[in-house]
């Protein structure tokens, strides 16, 4: 099945400007996090209303010696970037710049719109990264091809969180729900389905941290991976097979299942348990925390006519925003 992902169109007046636009947007990760990491399948979802927006300018377009890359973030005031975020950006860059042939490396003016807030398992870095490859490509008037595009930004996720699955660089370039294991993608063909409610604990989680943390419980505990890998794998095939099949109560089940499987990981906060308490007292089907953990966001399956409800409760138990995400099929224009 072709993969819809979102691509940049180049612009004949920016390349002129010698400025290159791309852009990409958040994730949010239905189930599998972290055993994905190990190989096992994960279902992930775009999360299209946060989106952000790499300019990258050329000041001396194929300027003599190396460049200097700068990064700076808009916002008021606008401020550098942390070397935390931009060391993958750098490599990305210049692998870039290796890989299309392009002799020198360039001076740059790296410019990030960032409309996804970081550190809430969204795949912030790698929305980031997205976006500066296909301003890259705007800038050179070259063609990325969507496996290309896939290992630059897997060059700076790599860096960010140590050793990264990849459903983060996908996820952000997708346009419909989809299932990942071991760099390979299909799209999920199904309708309109209830909504996720996404809400924020206010606190930034540490995905690094996180998958490192696990990574240590497994090496003292004989057999804890492959108990966590094929529990978490489990589930995440019949969360895959309840969604294809439109039974929302047991995607909700699976949910709250893997926030179980993820609490007792220890990845999980008394924050985000919470949440997902109040998520499930208020009539989700399902909530679970999404992405790296140790704070960041809950997940929580909701019928549409309960979502304001849910979210009106979620803010009652400590959320600092939430958002409303229609989980729907790339065709499903209408949801
Ligand atoms: N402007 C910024 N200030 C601080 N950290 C940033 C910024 N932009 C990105 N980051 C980095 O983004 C990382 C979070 O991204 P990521 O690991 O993808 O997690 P998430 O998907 O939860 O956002 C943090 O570790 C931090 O280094
Ligand atoms: C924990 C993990 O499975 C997902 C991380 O998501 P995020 O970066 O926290 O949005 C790590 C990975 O897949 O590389």
């Amino acid at each position: 099945m072709a993969l819809s992902t979102s691509a940049e169109g180049v612009s004949a007046d920016r390349r002129a400007r010698s400025v290159g636009v791309g852009r990409a947007h958040a994730k949010a990760v239905l189930l599998g996090e972290h055993a994905v990491v190990y190989g096992a399948p994960a279902l992930a979802v775009p999360v299209p209303q946060l989106t952000v927006t790499a300019s990258v300018h050329s000041p001396r377009h194929g300027g003599d010696g190396p460049g200097e890359v700068s990064f700076t973030m808009t916002g008021s005031p606008s401020r550098p970037m942390v070397a935390q975020a931009t060391d993958g950006l750098r490599r990305l860059i210049g692998e870039f710049t290796a890989t299309m042939g392009l002799a020198d490396s360039p001076r740059l003016e790296v410019t990030i719109d960032g409309g996804i807030p970081h550190g809430r398992g969204l795949g912030s870095s790698a929305a980031c990264a997205r976006a500066v490859v296909h301003a890259l490509a705007e800038l050179y008037d070259r063609e990325v091809t969507e496996r290309e595009t896939f290992d630059l930004v897997q060059t700076a996720e790599n860096l960010a969180h140590g050793r990264s699955s990849g459903v983060d660089a996908r996820a952000v370039g997708a346009l419909a729900p989809l299932l990942f294991q071991r760099g390979e993608v299909q799209e999920l063909s199904i309708g309109c389905y209830d909504v996720l409610v996404l809400a924020d604990s206010g606190v930034v989680g540490r995905t690094k941290d996180a998958v490192e943390l696990l990574r240590e419980g497994f090496q003292r505990h004989t057999g804890a991976q492959e108990r966590f890998v094929d529990r978490a794998a489990g589930l995440t095939e019949q969360a895959r097979l309840a969604l294809a099949d439109g039974r929302p109560e047991d995607l909700g089940a699976r949910l709250t299942d893997y926030h179980d499987l993820l609490r007792a990981a220890g990845l999980s906060t008394n924050a985000i348990d919470t949440l997902v308490e109040a998520a499930l007292t208020a009539g989700s089907l399902g909530a679970k925390i999404t992405g790296g953990g140790l704070g960041g966001c809950v997940l929580a399956l909701t019928r549409r006519e309960q979502a304001a409800e849910v979210t009106r409760e979620l803010h009652a138990a400590g959320a600092v925003r939430c958002w409303t995400v229609p989980l729907k099929g790339p065709d499903e224009h209408a949801c």
